[in-house]
């Protein structure tokens, strides 16, 4: 059975946004800790309890990728995570169904992470609507060309969806700028170039790329690849990051337990880690 709308535009239009949640972290002077997991690995029944396994571990934000068979800015461990849900059968349809259920249940907004190539196959406006009514707060598309910022931005406005944009170490000071200024919800550090994957050590240029983006926003800005210690976390929040994403350390525990069950367990643990190291 489907969830009635409430009328107020969606199942989790009761629920605080993604710049809301930052505005409340930040007035008690904390770092939104956000985790990813990969949707349908290693099925969805699973993502589903590992989402209100996070939710209680005191996550802010939970960043939920759809499964794609062409993932370029992954690294291994979301690429395999990806390759496992695929092969379950996991797909956009499968993965809306499943949130439909679950996000009621949760009290932190979920951020969609998708490659824009299943966006444009439904259309934009569309998708939006889609995701809108199954109760999604916002959206990360990782491979969004600058062109078509616009008009995913106006659908994502229209249907009430944060479009969180990406700014990376190479990005030119002027587009830097650009993606600040259309940004929703917050704006997405990637730390260092290349794909996704935990590294030993945090790349040191995210201090000064901090600031270069606080000089000219006020708007949260969350960092993400790499991270994966609590040493990680609590150097980047030292720098005054609003948040700190943490996904294939956290993919990892799935995909290397014996079992759904132990890993979740592993997910548990990792999580309430994580968030103990967050200030
Ligand atoms: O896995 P990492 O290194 O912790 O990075 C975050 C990340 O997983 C998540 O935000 C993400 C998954 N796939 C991506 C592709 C591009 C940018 C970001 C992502």
């Amino acid at each position: 059975m489907e969830m009635e709308d409430s009328g107020r535009g969606g199942v989790g239009a009761g629920k605080r946004g993604v710049a809301e949640t930052f505005s409340r972290i930040r007035e008690q002077g904390k770092t939104a800790f956000i985790p990813f997991i990969t949707a349908g690995d290693p099925d969805l029944a699973t993502t589903s309890k590992a989402l209100k396994i996070l939710d209680s571990c005191g996550s802010d934000v939970i960043e939920l990728g759809v499964p794609y068979s062409d993932p370029l800015a992954d690294g291994p461990v979301i690429q395999a995570a990806a390759t496992r849900a695929l092969k379950k059968g996991a797909t956009f349809d499968s993965v809306i169904a499943m949130l439909k259920g679950v996000i009621p249940e949760l009290s932190c907004p979920i951020v969609i992470f998708t490659y824009y190539n299943p966006i444009l196959k439904r259309g934009v406006s569309n998708f939006m609507a889609i995701i809108k009514k199954a109760g999604v707060h916002g959206l990360v598309v990782p491979d969004l060309p600058l062109e078509e910022t616009a008009l995913l931005r106006n659908e994502a406005v229209m249907h009430g969806i944060e479009l969180v944009l990406l700014t990376t170490p190479t990005t030119p000071t002027e587009r830097m700028k650009e993606i600040a200024k259309a940004s929703e919800g917050f704006i997405y550090l990637v730390s260092s170039v290349g794909v996704t994957g935990a590294r030993s050590n945090v790349n040191l240029r995210v201090e000064y790329l901090l600031q270069e983006i606080k000089k000219v926003t006020d708007k949260p800005v969350a960092v993400g690849f790499g991270i994966s210690t609590p040493e990680h976390v609590k150097q980047i929040a030292g720098w005054g990051a609003d948040g700190v994403i943490i996904g294939s350390a956290i993919v990892r525990q799935l995909g290397e337990a014996a079992s759904p069950e132990e890993g979740l367990k592993r997910v548990e643990e990792y999580a309430k880690n994580m968030k103990a190291a967050m200030p």
